[in-house]
């Protein structure tokens, strides 16, 4: 399956060093393209109906509310004053960090419905409640659906009762929901030394892990991430959670794989342009500072089309691409007539594109050094993968 799918990013793609060997196969990639399509989407099905099952075998008596249903849920839990709505303000509102100093403290469930690439929501628990505790929460509402829970623990503070809760949670929803995906975000931890964050993390993986295998569970899917919200840890540690949702995410990375090869790109992410999570990347290692640098860029590129808006090219500036040494149409380049934005960092002389998929998502990637008179036939290859990417999102979005 995987593919049979990646074969399609692939087919029309042309190499940035001539040798064009797959372009005679564009003819037989149209073909084969709806073999690719039918075969993900039956999966998606197949899926799908697998846990509808799991979520019939639970059905909760009052299930939440229509509106709700269907959309993958992040759950956000943990102590009092750890961060919780900081983090959900920061990411997905744009509140500036040092202004989530004066939040007050959430006093009932925040649930917040955030439209986006697969429209998921995020439910901002109050610190003090204990649901376990609580009879009138109906847990099989909070967890009979996809999702996850994110535990966050204040790593500048004193985090054994933190642990001690989060253990028990864990061991409550293990029994019941062993497929909940449970994330803890170890965090603050931007006043703190390397080592200090590293000590931390160890020590606190370790109380949890013990607890987990006394009681008999081995491979609980608990990951852990140090985060902050005063750099892009935060993005970082979110962009993994959400990737975690994304059904056959392997596909994505693939395409965006064959075309960093394809287009001797460094690094390419796909971003959800709203809240800068990345929710794919190629298979090369992934580091802050390409992340980095790729979100600043759609930082810029939004302030400046608010500030400036977005106009059509003029015609001395379409001559100029029309002309040596790609002397061809506009059309014919390949180039997209709007949502789309090149500038070369002078460091390094290395181009960064950005490519709109669609409302919510943008293709931002860094190329090599020296590689902008590639950019027509870079265009070629991008479209194709943007035109893969709208195929595989319009198959695999809930409805
Ligand atoms: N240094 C630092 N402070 C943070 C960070 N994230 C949040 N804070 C601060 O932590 C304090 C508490 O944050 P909140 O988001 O209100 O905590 P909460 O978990 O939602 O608290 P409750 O609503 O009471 O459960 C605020 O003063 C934030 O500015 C971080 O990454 N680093």
């Amino acid at each position: 399956m995987d593919s049979s799918l990646r074969g399609q990013a692939g087919a029309l793609q042309v190499d940035l060093d001539g040798d064009n060997e797959q372009a005679e196969s564009a003819q037989a990639g149209a073909s084969t393209l709806t073999f690719a399509q039918r075969n993900l989407t039956r999966i998606l099905e197949q899926n799908q109906q697998r846990q509808q099952k799991n979520i019939a075998s639970k059905a909760p008596e009052n299930p939440a509310d229509g509106t709700t249903k269907g959309k993958p849920r992040l759950l956000l839990m943990g102590q009092r004053r750890s961060g919780k709505s900081s983090i959900s303000s920061v990411v997905f509102h744009k509140l500036p960090p040092s202004e989530t100093l004066f939040l007050e403290s959430t006093a009932r469930i925040q649930k917040d419905s955030l439209p986006s690439f697969m429209d998921f929501q995020v439910w901002d628990f109050p610190g003090q409640i204990d649901i376990f505790e609580n009879p009138t929460f109906d847990i099989d509402a909070m967890f009979g659906e996809i999702g996850a829970l994110i535990w966050v623990i204040d790593a500048q503070d004193d985090y054994m009762e933190a642990v001690a809760r989060l253990n028990v949670t864990i061991l409550n929803l293990q029994r019941t929901y062993p497929f909940i995906k449970i994330e803890v975000f170890i965090h603050k931890v931007d006043g703190l030394s390397d080592d200090y964050k590293l000590d931390i993390q160890r020590d606190i993986t370790i109380r949890i892990q013990d607890e987990l295998s006394d009681h008999g569970f081995e491979n609980a899917p608990v990951t852990f991430h140090l985060t902050s919200i005063y750099n892009h840890s935060i993005f970082e540690a979110f962009s993994k959670v959400i990737q975690k949702l994304i059904p056959r995410l392997g596909i994505l990375e693939a395409m965006l794989t064959n075309l960093c090869r394809t287009c001797r790109f460094e690094k390419a992410y796909l971003f959800d342009v709203t809240s800068k999570i990345y929710i794919a990347t190629d298979s090369a290692p992934a580091d802050m500072t390409s992340y980095e640098i790729c979100s600043d860029y759609i930082d810029v590129i939004i302030d400046v089309t608010e500030v400036y808006g977005s106009w059509p090219r003029s015609d001395k500036y379409r001559e100029g691409l029309e002309g040596p040494p790609w002397s061809q149409k506009l059309e014919d380049q390949a180039a997209s007539n709007w949502a789309e934005s090149c500038m070369v960092l002078s460091d390094g002389n290395k181009p960064i594109i950005l490519r709109e998929v669609d409302r919510y998502l943008a293709l931002v990637a860094i190329m090599k050094e020296d590689s902008y008179d590639k950019i027509p036939l870079v265009n070629i290859n991008v479209e194709v993968v943007v035109q893969g990417l709208k195929e595989f999102f319009d198959i695999t979005k809930p409805r």
